[in-house]
């Protein structure tokens, strides 16, 4: 099932990811959560840091695995996704760091760290929920146009694209990572529950091709296509290249009211 929820604005889709991640966690304490870096999961983390405070919600026991990585910037480099996973999830909700993953993007030992980290991902039971946002050129993780739908956690290289759009992190695209370590599209495919946001107008084309789009490793996030429980959160610009928006809003107004996200 996929299904298409047009939230007010980011905050809202925050509410609606915590909620359901929450509600996760309520019943299953050591959970297993797939984050993702980026702007787009921000607004989650701080309504899960609200939601933990407000519902007293015991995190101690939550497992996770970060999506990606970058290759060869040091560990302790502000932008590296060990330091933003660190600085953005793990600090402000709480969690254990031990118990938190981020695939090992160092040089050494980086021929296995993808077998590495995909052991370690079946050995905690798989995904329960895994967070996505979607780059503008189609990416999910930081699997670029082309990537095979069986891939699995690999070393993969960052798109001109991909660069530029994350240039506003460093001081130059120059200092963008060429390279990046990602869990790959099967691996990502393996989570059980999909939760895909996407916000702004520079989403809109990315979001359409992979939801309404062919299904194409030329169009990596259309990968979602193929999972059976897939949420994507976006607001009105984001949305605004659906062609069956209108059907999306009027299942999502008429809801089983027994149905979760
Ligand atoms: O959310 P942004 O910063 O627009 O980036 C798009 C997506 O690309 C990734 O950063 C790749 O890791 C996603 O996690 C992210 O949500």
């Amino acid at each position: 099932m996929a299904e298409i929820v047009v939230v007010r604005d980011q905050d809202a889709a925050g509410e609606l990811a915590a909620g359901s991640i929450l509600d996760l966690i309520a019943a299953k304490p050591d959970a297993v959560l797939g984050l993702a870096t980026g702007s787009t999961p921000l607004v989650v983390y701080r309504a899960l840091e609200r939601g933990i405070r407000e519902r007293g919600i015991d995190v101690s026991h939550v497992r996770g695995y970060a999506l990606d990585e970058y290759v060869g910037l040091p560990a302790d480099h502000p932008e590296s996704y060990r330091a933003v996973i660190t600085r953005e999830v793990v600090e402000p909700l709480g969690l254990t760091p031990s118990l938190i993953h981020v695939p090992n993007g160092s040089l050494e030992g980086i021929e296995h760290a993808g077998a590495d980290y995909e052991k370690a991902i079946a050995q905690s039971g798989g995904v329960d929920v895994q967070l996505l946002g979607i780059g503008t050129d189609g990416h999910i993780g930081f699997n670029e146009p082309g990537s095979s739908f069986a891939s699995v956690t690999r070393v993969k290289t960052l798109t001109e694209q991909t660069r530029k759009d994350n240039a506003r992190f460093f001081a130059s695209e120059d200092d963008v990572p060429m390279h990046c370590i990602t869990q790959g599209l099967s691996t990502i495919l393996k989570a059980r529950h999909l939760l895909l946001l996407a916000f702004g107008e520079g989403k809109a084309e990315a979001l359409a091709g992979a939801v309404e789009g062919p299904v194409s490793a030329s169009n990596p996030g259309s990968a979602v296509q193929l999972h059976p429980h897939v949420t994507v959160l976006v607001d009105e610009a984001a949305a605004s290249r659906l062609r069956n928006l209108d059907y999306y809003r009027y299942a999502y107004a008429n809801k089983p009211a027994w149905q979760t996200l």
